[in-house]
């Protein structure tokens, strides 16, 4: 009989979410309300565009913005996705339709938002420690929204070419708050032995020195203490931070206007755990509004006047995409048995980088016993691993897995290593899909080098 699973329920938590027919045993009940998201089965999506290919759920993406937007409309604020975690064109359009900003980490990153328009550009903010002159070049005459500056260096250089090209930059200090969140220590920022922001004990006497150039608004201060953070209380302690020092700052004379509280919102990589039905006890919609509320409580202190930037990443597209691959081979060494399948660490990092958990879904699961397996890629790595030591269902070569919440940085942190090519990406809009990345050739690789 075929039931319905909607793998990317978690993101709405959804039921009779009737995304994937599968003739399987799956039943995906995971919370409160239902939305009917009619997708293609991920059996013709893997015939049609082969493994291993990334599916996005485009109506999912957009619930995710909707939702942020929501739990922040008393406050007059701009939603700024961070590019990195999905910078996939077609993702960046379906946010920029949501009239929502852009947070950028390079000039590469500018340039895929300029596809979208030169408008696109105004609403964009620039983190990054490692500004180069001609990314600020780029940023400086697309007349981009905001420079997250990071270090007094970088307001000197930032200073000069506005300078040489005659244009005003509006920035901000990102100070580092001296703030512990909890997460994997790779993609913690908030403290001051990171390598992040400007030590926010010297940000008046900064923002002093940067006030004195002609060329730069020093109009807003910005902070982001780390990503998949799950807990709302450092937030607070952050932005509590952040907003005395905006209070000083305006004694001091300054004309501070934004308040750019950064991304890290963190998801439930747990949620679709078990297999009698999927779903878990995460609600996103309660997380993010206990975030706007712990974010507006301190802000309130600034008595309008000020515009809140988010810079969030990984809570509108992480769960709204998986990777999907095919079992090549099934082998036992010892008493390990190892799934191996087509989709590598180079496609997906995060679980040999961070040891980071995703959920691992058979598409057709075997009734019977479930067995002990890890799940490998085909890699030259010990460290290439998708699971070890988990329980699923059997599998055998030709099976068809999903690896859920993988529409943050999966693509957009995978390598060429092995010399394997990048896969496709699929988005999913109602009842349509499209391709809106083909899959990488082996000439794709080598032109570069055969050019020289
Ligand atoms: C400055 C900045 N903003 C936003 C983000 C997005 O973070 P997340 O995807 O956790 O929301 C990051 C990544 O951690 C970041 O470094
Ligand atoms: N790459 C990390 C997030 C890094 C955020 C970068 N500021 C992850 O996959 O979880």
């Amino acid at each position: 009989m075929a039931l319905s699973v909607c793998l990317f329920s978690n993101s709405l938590q959804s039921v009779e979410c009737e995304a994937f027919i599968f003739p399987g045993s799956f039943s995906a009940n995971s919370g409160k309300r239902s939305q009917n998201a009619r997708l293609a089965p991920l059996h013709t999506l893997a015939r049609k565009y082969n493994t291993p290919v990334y599916v996005y759920s485009a109506d999912q993406i957009v619930a995710r913005v909707r939702m942020f937007a929501r739990a922040f409309q008393e406050i007059p604020h701009l939603v700024c996705y961070s590019v990195k975690a999905n910078s996939t064109l077609a993702i960046l359009k379906l946010i920029d339709q949501q009239d929502a900003g852009f947070d950028i980490v390079s000039g590469g990153e500018l340039e895929r938002v300029l596809t979208l328009g030169k408008k696109a550009a105004h609403r964009v903010v620039f983190s990054g420690v490692g500004k180069t002159a001609v990314e600020l070049d780029l940023a400086l005459r697309s007349d981009i929204l905001i420079f997250n500056v990071e270090s007094e260096a970088e307001i000197e250089l930032l200073a000069e070419r506005a300078r040489k090209l005659r244009i005003q930059a509006k920035i901000a200090l990102r100070v580092n708050p001296d703030v512990f969140a909890e997460t994997h220590p790779y993609i913690s920022t908030g403290l001051r032995e990171h390598k992040f922001g400007i030590d926010i004990r010297k940000a008046r006497a900064v923002y002093r020195a940067a006030a004195k150039f002609r060329y730069l608004d020093p109009c807003g201060v910005s902070v982001h203490i780390g990503s998949q953070i799950r807990s709302a209380e450092p937030f607070g302690a952050a932005i509590s931070r952040v907003v005395d020092l905006v209070v000083q700052l305006r004694r001091d004379g300054l004309n501070i206007r934004y308040v750019d509280a950064g991304g890290g919102l963190g998801i439930d990589y747990h949620a679709n755990a078990g297999t009698a039905g999927l779903g878990g006890s995460f609600d996103a919609e309660a997380h993010v509004h206990a975030y706007a509320k712990t974010l507006s409580e301190p802000l309130q202190q600034l008595e309008g006047n000020v515009t809140l930037l988010l810079e969030p990443g990984r809570f509108l597209v992480a769960q709204a995409g998986l990777l999907l691959t095919r079992v090549l081979y099934v082998k036992k060494n010892g008493k390990k048995t190892f799934v191996i399948t087509d989709a590598g660490m180079n496609d997906l990092i995060r679980p040999a980088l961070y040891h980071a958990h995703h959920e691992i879904v058979p598409i057709e699961p075997r009734p019977g016993r479930k067995r002990l397996v890890d799940v490998v890629g085909p890699v030259c790595e010990t460290g290439d691993f998708f699971a070890r030591d988990r329980l699923l269902p059997e599998l055998r070569a030709g099976d068809l897995v999903a690896i859920l919440d993988a529409g943050a940085y999966g693509n957009s942190l995978s390598s060429n290593y092995n010399s394997r090519p990048r896969p496709a990406e699929v988005l999913i809009e109602g009842r349509h899909t499209r391709l809106i990345r083909r899959r990488e050739t082996i000439q794709d690789l080598i032109r570069p080098e055969l050019e020289v």
